[in-house]
């Protein structure tokens, strides 16, 4: 008898959260493999990215923040998040959202609605820019004009450089992205397999909260957050889609492999003699460039002039465009970011 109690007892005792005791454990989370409650859920959640933040002097107070806000998920987190941190801790940060409009009908109009709705439920105001007025041409129109191919390739610079041009607008001093632990392990691996040693260190070395994509889920899930999940339709996915299902291969005999994969990332050692580009001004347009014009403009060259392919590869040792000092690359040199996923930050 009593030591049937005991062990409903020690049944009853298992059944609670692990880190408060107190309330019915809703989740295992896959990081630290505990049984925890929603309200400890987002605590632990929320405190890592406050920690992140102190730890990093990432804000000042004072500053102007822009968030850029696809309303996806990721960047919804990230504005709900930073918006109650900001409060909670007195951060002192005047936030705002910044949406690019890529022009593809039947998604990003949709996600922006979500964005509007996120404007008025978390206070922020929003500023929205759109790649027709910036350069003239929306996804769809160029989509047409070159197909399924390259659009990628478009639409990621386009909206590095529409980002940028927003925080100057806005006058802003930080712009904060939201990337899951998840998607820079694909960055990452992406990097390597294109030889892209630039990129590679770029993308684990803007300083980064790495959270799991299954806890960002948790999280705008329980949250109730108002986010927009459909995919693009112009994203072909390929080569991206492939770096995904192999790390999740991986995952599976190693659940560790995503943040080791990002470890990699940022204890590579570049060789001194490795050539790496450096920042400058596009002459064109005035925004950032490691060449004498930006990526942006050489590709909206491109397009005005009905050659859209012209700018479509990757510039070695200060070249990118017929209309600057071309050398001849051989055909395996003049690699391109063609397979680059839509939605993908150009890192
Ligand atoms: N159209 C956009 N306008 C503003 N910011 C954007 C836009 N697209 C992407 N971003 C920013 O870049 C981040 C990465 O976007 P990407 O589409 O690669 O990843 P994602 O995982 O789908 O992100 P999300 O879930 O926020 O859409 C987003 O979280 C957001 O901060």
């Amino acid at each position: 008898m009593e030591a049937s109690e005991g062990k409903s007892k020690k049944q009853g005792a298992s059944r609670l959260c692990c880190l408060c005791n107190q309330r019915r454990p809703v989740l295992k989370r896959p990081k630290t493999l505990q049984q925890i409650c929603k309200e400890c859920f987002y605590e632990v959640f929320e405190e890592e990215i406050h920690q992140v933040i102190v730890k990093n002097h990432l804000f000042k107070s004072g500053e102007r923040v822009a968030i850029g806000a696809s309303g996806g998920k990721d960047s919804t987190v990230l504005a709900y998040v930073l918006s109650e941190l900001n409060r909670r801790h007195s951060y002192g940060l005047d936030l705002f959202l910044l949406s690019i409009d890529e022009g593809i009908t039947g998604y990003r109009d949709d996600s922006l609605e979500t964005v509007k709705r996120n404007e008025l439920q978390y206070g922020l105001p929003l500023q929205i820019l759109s790649y027709k007025d910036l350069y003239g041409w929306t996804m769809d129109d160029i989509v047409k004009m070159i197909g399924l191919k390259n659009n990628c390739t478009f639409c990621g610079v386009f909206r590095r450089q529409a980002l940028d041009r927003g925080a100057a607008l806005l006058k802003v001093d930080k712009l904060v992205t939201g990337h899951n632990a998840d998607d820079i392990a694909e960055t990452v691996l992406l990097n390597i397999l294109r030889g892209d040693i630039a990129r590679l260190s770029r993308c684990t070395s803007i300083t980064t909260v790495y959270i799991r994509e299954g806890d960002l889920h948790t999280y705008a899930y329980f949250k109730k957050l108002d986010y927009f999940s459909t995919e693009c339709i112009y994203s072909p996915n390929a080569y991206r889609g492939f770096a995904r299902e192999f790390i999740k291969d991986l995952e599976r005999l190693r659940p560790r492999a995503i943040l080791d994969i990002i470890k990699s990332g940022e204890d590579f050692r570049i060789a001194t003699t490795t050539k790496m580009p450096e920042q400058g001004t596009c002459e064109r347009c005035g925004y950032i460039s490691s060449q004498k014009w930006c990526k942006a403009c050489v590709l909206l060259d491109g397009l005005n002039r009905g050659l859209p392919k012209m700018g479509i590869g990757r510039a070695r040792g200060g070249v990118n465009g017929d209309h600057q000092k071309e050398t001849k690359k051989p055909a395996s040199a003049a690699r391109s970011l063609e397979s680059k996923q839509c939605g993908s930050l150009d890192f």
